[in-house]
């Protein structure tokens, strides 16, 4: 049987929040939220460029992460995993608060906070730790809690990436791109283009080619102590898209390296979570 983590917040009484960007009518429900924390005598840190998006005071991100026990997020899964991948250095898990749509790593509802916080002192929640990725190029290094794609530039034409294993050339992907996702990530852009679904709570690799000319590529599950190397082997580059959220360019025969992070992304989750049961709701299997 899988074991999940006995990981416990050391103390609950000073949380960090960060917003859904580019929303400042998230404003009325921040405050809501900003009560609920208050009255369980958890002490709120906003965030700079949140704070400055609903017209607040706010502190710089670095100074929340030496000061809080946890953090918030409020928006969506995108809101949640830019949340993860600028604090996980510091070790603080995150508390997913979901005003997306979908919420497949965002469980907890506003409505749902109050009764969370009540029970916190009876150890209501857990902490999973999930897996980081490490992509670094000659010039640039990022991180990705779901996913590093490395995508053609050009709509009209395809690209040709060569693929190394440990320094040792294993494939050579024409197509669209490829997706090195997480298995957190597994259920996001994996998903859609056919690759396997992965429990989160397991460290390994998961490259899937996008739109493959060749039908016999498939996708590969590799272990996480790997090291995987990509090499834009196309005249035109290429982008490499990290979480959806940045993008970077990369020119012909460079490389992208790939590893495991030393530090994992910690998610808080209500104890009765249970991963199968989010999987058969979101995808409606058996529908
Ligand atoms: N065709 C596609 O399916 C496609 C294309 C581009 C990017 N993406 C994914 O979007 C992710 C970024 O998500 P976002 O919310 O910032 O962008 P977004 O707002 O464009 O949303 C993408 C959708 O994916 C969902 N999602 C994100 N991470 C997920 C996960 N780990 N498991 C299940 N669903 C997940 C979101 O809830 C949302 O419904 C990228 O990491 C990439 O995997 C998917
Ligand atoms: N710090 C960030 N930097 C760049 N983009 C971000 C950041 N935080 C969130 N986003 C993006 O903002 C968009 C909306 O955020 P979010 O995903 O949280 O809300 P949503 O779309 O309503 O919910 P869901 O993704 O769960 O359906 C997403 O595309 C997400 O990637």
């Amino acid at each position: 049987m899988h074991k999940i983590s006995k990981e416990k917040l050391q103390s609950k009484s000073k949380v960090g929040i960060i917003l859904r960007p580019s929303t400042p009518e998230i404003k009325e429900n921040y405050f809501i939220i900003k009560h609920c924390f208050e009255k369980h005598n958890i002490e709120v840190f906003l965030e700079r460029s949140s704070a400055s998006m609903i017209d607040e005071d706010g502190y710089d991100l670095d100074m929340i992460c030496d000061t809080v026990d946890f953090f918030a997020s409020i928006g969506g899964d995108g809101t949640l995993i830019s949340v993860v991948r600028r604090t996980f250095k510091s070790n603080k898990p995150v508390l997913g608060i979901n005003l997306g749509n979908l919420g497949f790593l965002t469980d907890l509802k506003i409505a749902d906070l109050d009764n969370f916080l009540d029970n916190l002192e009876t150890d209501n929640y857990r902490i999973d730790s999930r897996m980081i990725i490490k992509g670094s190029t000659n010039i640039k290094k990022f991180f990705a809690f779901n996913d590093i794609v490395i995508s053609r530039k050009s709509l009209s034409s395809m690209i040709k990436i060569d693929a190394k294993i440990d320094g040792k050339p294993f494939n050579s992907y024409f197509g669209d791109g490829v997706i090195i996702s997480t298995p957190n990530g597994s259920t996001a852009y994996n998903l859609s283009v056919g690759g396997p679904l992965v429990y989160p709570l397991t460290d390994v690799f998961i490259v899937t080619p996008v739109a493959p000319h060749s039908l016999t590529q498939r996708p590969l599950v590799l272990p996480a102590d790997f090291e995987i190397e990509f090499t834009v082997s196309d005249n035109q580059g290429a982008v490499v898209i990290v979480d959806g959220q940045d993008i970077y360019e990369v020119e012909h025969n460079q490389s992208v390296k790939i590893q495991i992070a030393s530090k994992k992304g910690k998610l808080i989750h209500r104890k009765t979570r249970n991963y199968f049961q989010v999987l058969n709701e979101k995808l409606q299997w058996g529908k």
